[in-house]
């Protein structure tokens, strides 16, 4: 296997992706200065234009842009004058629409996608870790398919495939989703999710959609114009009352939770997370399991007592944060923050609620969540 330029000292790199890159192009400019996991999924998120691909092709080594820095988990690939080539950087890459070679079946295709990284391992070794692979994908019965039999879905989870037995140690995936339709991206979503908890190398992630990003990050990067406007843990980014996307009609906030007991009586599954816990409407699933919910900023409102009369189901006490109005003046809403037991939340209400409560900074409240999304 190809070795890249080793660190100066890579434990001052650590295990982290540092990304520095200013790019100009005629009426577009992208500068980007960061320090990214080196491990899970960071989403690169932002409007059409926002330079999302600029970055990940510049990640890739497909551009050279000189005065950039890259090291990926302790490995520089790119430092002044040292430049690693695309097709020596350990890395897949897959994009919107499979690139499957259309004459040979999947299982060949798989095995092109192995060649160059597993130049040295025997013949049964490369099998097993075939099977494997098209197994975490759910292709196993189409090996011996040609593409064009395949439906989008089945194609991307094996382009997913091929990038994967390459054996890389940064996946770039640039809107994998998106040239499918909606029963395609559902079906194929789980796949993606079985990846997050199982993959061990770093996952770039790029898309302009809230609910793949809801799903499948667990650090966001926030672009606009070619600026990073935000970059931090999922939990927490969405949370900030001070981004573009805090005032959206959809904002809210994602929450990690680990399913404690299932009432059968009522098909209720309590989740547990270190501000309470809340129940949402589910089968049932093994104790311990963890599992992601989105709370909308809508769907939640305020009371200083308990109200235990109604049939909100899930409430929690909480402290207010921070208050922030929308831009506009016009707006009758304000979004507040609140910290239940470590988890931040958002609560979209009127400015006269937020008068008649007196809601401000450090004040407790009670938190009524009218809907738990459940991400699985
Ligand atoms: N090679 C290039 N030469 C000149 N301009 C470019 C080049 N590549 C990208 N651009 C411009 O840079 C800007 C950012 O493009 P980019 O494709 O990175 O955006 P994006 O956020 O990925 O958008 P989308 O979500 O639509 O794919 C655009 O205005 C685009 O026209």
């Amino acid at each position: 296997m190809t070795v890249p330029f080793a660190p100066a000292d890579s434990r001052l790199l650590g295990e982290v992706i540092r990304a520095r890159f200013a790019i100009a192009y005629p009426g577009f400019a992208l500068a980007a200065d960061l320090t990214l996991p080196g491990r899970g999924v960071t989403a690169l998120f932002g409007r059409s234009g926002s330079g999302k691909t600029t970055l990940l092709r510049a990640i890739a080594g497909l551009e050279r842009h000189p005065g950039a820095y890259l090291a990926v988990n302790g490995e520089v690939w790119q430092d002044g004058d040292r430049f690693l080539p695309a097709h020596r950087r350990p890395l897949g890459y897959v994009f919107q629409e499979a690139s499957l070679f259309p004459h040979l079946t999947v299982r060949r295709n798989l095995e092109f996608g192995q060649k160059r990284a597993l130049a040295g391992v025997g013949a049964a070794a490369r099998r097993a870790d075939l099977e494997q692979t098209a197994d975490l994908l759910g292709i196993a019965p189409l090996l011996d398919r040609l593409p064009d039999r395949l439906s989008g879905g089945e194609r991307q989870r094996a382009a997913i495939a091929r990038a994967l037995l390459t054996r890389p140690r940064l996946l770039l995936m640039d809107e994998p989703l998106a040239a499918l339709d909606f029963q395609r991206k559902a079906e194929i979503l789980p796949y993606l999710e079985r990846l997050h908890d199982e993959l061990e190398i770093p996952v770039l992630y790029v898309s302009h959609s809230p609910d793949e990003v809801a799903r499948l990050a667990d650090h966001l990067v926030l672009l606009q114009d070619g600026q990073v406007a935000a970059s931090g843990p999922l939990r927490d980014t969405l949370a900030r009352l001070d981004l573009p996307t805090a005032f959206a009609d959809d904002a809210g906030v994602v929450i990690e939770g680990t399913a404690a007991e299932f009432d059968a009586a009522y098909h209720l599954l309590r989740l547990t997370f270190p501000g309470g816990s809340v129940h949402v409407a589910h089968r049932e699933v093994p104790v311990g399991r963890r599992l992601r919910f989105q709370v909308r900023a809508r769907d939640v409102s305020l009371s200083l007592s308990a109200e235990r009369d109604s049939s909100i189901l899930n409430r929690l006490l909480a402290t207010v944060t921070a208050v922030a109005d929308a831009d506009t003046d016009t707006s009758a809403h304000v979004l507040v923050r609140l910290d239940a037991g470590g988890t931040p939340l958002l609560a979209r209400i009127t400015r006269r609620s937020r008068d008649q409560l007196g809601l401000a900074p450090g004040k407790p409240v009670w938190v009524q969540i009218k809907a738990v999304a459940l991400l699985a």
